[in-house]
């Protein structure tokens, strides 16, 4: 046995008219909408139409709104079949699908007069027929009647009449009207007015008046983009994809933009404004520009809110995406300067990009500067000089070394941004005659000078000293020679032992079960940091003569907390107490001649 299904008519007018919309404000849309269709089709046969869509809204209270067009009207059978069947619509062909002169699809867009009255009534006639009143109420049920006299419309067309709910008053106000008229239909091709004022201008953004010059085209685009979006754009990029029917311009922001913000374009569907919040027209790391187009190919959702995410999305996101790259690489052949302006602001996003992309990372090489320990330069400036791109990870390693490098004209590139490390392990696959080499903080004591064996037998009683006093600390003591002389110690700590570290410290702080658990990364691990003494270094050389054990250990630890905080590392509560301790200690030797 089969049966159909039930309907709660008034269940589904409230759904589709109050929870599929976001705001009541698109009655004003879904209206015009309509108009401008009924217009089409007349003309289908009659190209020559001088269509006109005529909004009055009330100027004083109890007063309606009517929406009035010279469409193609509506026969008392075609009232019944369309307006009184939900989900029904002449913008169908007969195989269900859109058809493509028409901007309504779904059949359900009438309902949303429903967010702002309770009934809607439609008076209409097709061609010669008689003019038919159609009285819709939000209960879910309708009157038909026909009308004759003076009550019947003098030509063929439809005339919508809305009387505001209560509550819903401010919606049909005229000032309002007016503005969702123009934020919606500025752009259609058929002349709305508002209370006699026309609010269509037919110029999109990014067409080209006539006589109007490229320079006056550039200021009229830079000022909708203040309008639009409330910033005056770094620069204006032209966008056409010819299969999706897509014109538009995206501008590019002037200033740094969150990469993790949502960036919402604007979307006209055939000239037609589907929403200012539009996401997912680009790739995820162009969240450097917005966006305003207009496009005939792609769907909106039931709801007109948003873009259907089909194929052709995907293939509009891909070759808008190729847009935007296209114009970075063109900028830096015809504006190099320009080019690094747009870096400075935007080195996120293309950074980002470059992660995954070889022309972005090319892009990257040649103009991106980087902080090196020569000085800022690109990463193809410091090729051609120094052959290998040798380049440290972190930041923290970076600063613990580049003293060092420096001085010993150890050329490094600080590579511990965001996506530095990446992009520079990706170089060779750019081009194989590129080398690089990951550096870290311990390959550089491999580098710094061993003392003479016979030396460092000599200095082993301050040594062993040096590392009791250490041993508390975690931290290997060595010593080496090195530049710069200036530099007494210097603590190395490469990225594994500071994660082992890190990993060992919460340990020490967190109960049992995690203590257990964290254990298990750093179980058989032995690395520790290093101080790494510089035989090179006059203080140095005086402290390794010190005899007197208690004053070894005021001195190692004083060395230790230097080079802790020119590493710039967190100070640990043991290592304040180290500091207070060598501190005084060693003042209250300076004061008592050495003997406290
Ligand atoms: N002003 C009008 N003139 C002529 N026919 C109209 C008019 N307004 C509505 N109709 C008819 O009523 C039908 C239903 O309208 P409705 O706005 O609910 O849906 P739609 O425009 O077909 O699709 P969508 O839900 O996508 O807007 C339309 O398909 C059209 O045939």
């Amino acid at each position: 046995m089969s049966y159909t299904f039930h309907v709660d008519l008034r269940g589904i007018v409230d759904l589709l008219s109050h929870h599929l919309y976001a705001s009541p404000r698109v009655y004003v849309r879904e209206l015009m909408q309509n108009a401008v269709d009924a217009i089409t089709a007349v003309r289908v046969n009659d190209p020559d139409h001088a269509g006109t869509i005529e909004i009055s809204a009330p100027k004083a209270a109890g007063q309606p709104l009517t929406i009035t067009d010279n469409g193609i009207g509506l026969t008392e059978p075609q009232v019944h079949e369309l307006l009184a069947t939900i989900g029904r619509s002449s913008k169908r062909d007969d195989l269900g699908f859109a058809r493509h002169e028409f901007l309504g699809q779904f059949g359900i867009g009438l309902l949303s007069c429903f967010l702002v009255a309770d009934t809607i009534q439609v008076r209409t006639r097709c061609g010669d027929n008689p003019t038919v009143e159609w009285l819709g109420s939000s209960d879910g049920s309708y009157q038909v009647r026909v009308l004759d006299g003076d009550d019947a419309l003098a030509a063929p067309g439809t005339i919508v009449t809305l009387r505001p709910r209560r509550g819903a008053e401010e919606w049909l106000l005229p000032k309002t009207v007016r503005e969702l008229a123009g934020l919606y239909g500025s752009m259609l091709p058929i002349t709305v007015q508002v209370d006699g004022e026309p609010i269509t201008t037919g110029l999109a953004p990014w067409e080209t008046g006539e006589g109007e010059a490229q320079v006056a085209r550039r200021a009229r685009l830079l000022s909708y983009a203040e309008d639009a979006f409330g910033f005056t754009p770094f620069d204006v990029i032209d966008l056409d994809v010819a299969e999706a029917g897509l014109r538009g311009v995206a501008f590019v922001l002037p200033m740094p933009s969150n990469p993790a913000a949502r960036v919402a374009h604007r979307v006209y569907l055939k000239q037609m404004l589907l929403s200012e919040g539009v996401e997912g027209l680009l790739p995820e790391w162009a969240f450097f520009v917005r966006c305003v187009i207009d496009t005939t190919e792609l769907r909106p959702t039931a709801s007109r809110e948003a873009l259907y995410d089909d194929t052709l999305l995907a293939q509009v996101r891909e070759s808008l995406g190729d847009q935007l790259r296209g114009w970075m690489t063109r900028l830096g052949t015809v504006d190099e300067a320009k080019l690094q302006q747009f870096l400075r602001i935007h080195h996120l996003g293309v950074k980002a990009l470059a992660v995954h992309d070889d022309e972005m990372l090319r892009l990257v090489e040649q103009w991106w500067p980087y902080e090196t320990t020569v000085g800022p330069m690109t990463l193809a400036q410091f090729r051609d000089t120094y052959g290998v791109v040798r380049f440290v990870p972190s930041l923290d390693e970076f600063r613990q070394i580049a003293a060092v490098a420096s001085a010993q004209g150890l050329a490094v590139v600080n590579a511990g941004y965001v996506y530095d490390a990446e992009l520079l392990s990706r170089l060779p696959a750019l081009d194989e005659k590129i080398t690089t080499e990951a550096l870290s903080a311990s390959d550089l004591s491999t580098r710094l000078e061993e003392l003479a064996p016979d030396e460092e037998l000599r200095l082993r009683t301050f040594l062993v000293g040096a590392q009791r006093a250490l041993d508390r600390f975690g931290v290997e003591v060595l010593i080496r020679a090195f530049d710069p002389a200036g530099l007494p110690a210097l603590y190395l700590l490469d990225g594994d032992t500071a994660l082992h570290l890190d990993l060992k410290r919460g340990q020490e702080d967190v109960d049992d079960v995690w203590a257990s658990i964290l254990g298990s990364f750093t179980a058989g691990r032995t690395d520790r940091p290093q101080l790494v003494l510089n035989h090179r270094n006059p203080l140095i050389r005086q402290a390794v003569t010190v005899t007197d054990p208690d004053l070894t250990v005021l001195v190692v630890e004083g060395l230790y907390v230097q080079a802790l905080l020119l590493g710039r590392q967190p100070l640990r509560p043991v290592d304040t107490a180290a500091l207070n301790q060598s501190f005084l200690g060693l003042l209250g030797r300076a004061m008592h001649g050495g003997a406290a």
